[in-house]
């Protein structure tokens, strides 16, 4: 797919509601993960973790347009996978190249989301299983009125805080704890997070530098920085993020049990 402009087909979005977009950052490298190819386009059964999450943000009915950001030097090769493995009609699908940190590729992705679009999701390529009653209900939380949801799940081990390093540390030496946060009052956060077009365009344009690096880990926490308030809905167990090579195996063991149940 060499075309960069979205042509949204009239007849299957008639009667529905104004569709989403959903951006998805996937130029990152992987480091975590181990060497080999950039993390979106290493394979989970087969098929590249990236093509897996743009299924998965098809399936929500919300979904019109999927804007995956790719690796710079990888654009063209994304582009012909995605268009040997398209999104089922009426999604529509762009490649855009990414930047050097998470949040540069988002703001990159946004630029090319149509102004006319109001509901813009981000979500990881790197949680290919997210399910699609967890985009349903951000994609519902942001039609609702909040300008940013978040999916969220608690957090399940205890948290420690820690301190500067001791003068001397060597690297995985002891670190000194400073504070136990209350776990109740904790959530681990996921992908999709939906916002509204204009919440989020204005969180990037007043925090980026002039690389485009934030500081941030997740684009709510931009909007935080805004006084925006951001909302949590619940995210889902199978959303994770695949991280290290035991996320791969997870992964696996989530596709081979959802075969088994589901069929697919
Ligand atoms: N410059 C970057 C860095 C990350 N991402 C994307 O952001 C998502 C979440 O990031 P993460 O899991 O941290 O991916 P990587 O940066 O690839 O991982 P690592 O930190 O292990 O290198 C991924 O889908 C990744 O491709 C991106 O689009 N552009
Ligand atoms: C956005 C995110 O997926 C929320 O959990 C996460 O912060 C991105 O991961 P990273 O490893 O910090 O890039």
């Amino acid at each position: 797919m060499t075309d960069t402009t979205p042509h949204f087909r009239g007849s299957p979005h008639a009667g529905r509601p104004a569709i989403a977009a959903a951006i998805v950052p996937a130029a990152g490298s992987g480091v975590r993960l181990g060497p080999g190819t950039p993390k979106a386009l290493r394979p989970l059964n087969g098929t590249p973790l990236l093509v897996h999450a743009v299924r998965a943000l098809a399936r929500a009915r919300a979904i019109g347009l999927v804007v995956v950001v790719a690796p710079p030097d990888r654009t063209e090769a994304v582009r012909a996978l995605l268009d040997q493995q398209p999104a089922p009609p009426p999604v529509e699908q762009m490649v855009v190249p990414g930047g050097a940190t998470r949040q540069e590729s988002v703001r990159l992705g946004l630029a090319a989301v149509p102004e006319s679009i109001e509901v813009v999701l981000v979500h990881d390529a790197a949680r290919p299983l997210v399910p699609v009653d967890t985009v349903d209900a951000v994609v519902a939380a942001v039609r609702a009125g909040a300008p940013a949801v978040v999916p969220a799940l608690p957090v399940t081990d205890t948290v420690k805080q820690v301190g500067p390093a001791p003068e001397g540390r060597l690297p995985g030496g002891p670190e000194p704890v400073v504070g136990t946060p209350d776990r109740s009052l904790l959530r681990a956060v996921q992908t999709p997070q939906g916002f509204d077009r204009a919440t989020l365009a204005k969180a990037h344009e007043l925090h980026a530098d002039a690389t485009g690096a934030t500081g941030a880990t997740d684009d709510a926490a931009l909007v935080e920085r805004l006084g925006v308030p951001v909302v949590l809905v619940p995210g889902h167990e199978e959303a994770f993020k695949v991280t290290r090579p035991l996320d791969l195996v997870l992964a696996e063991a989530v596709l081979a049990r959802r075969r088994l149940n589901d069929g697919f």
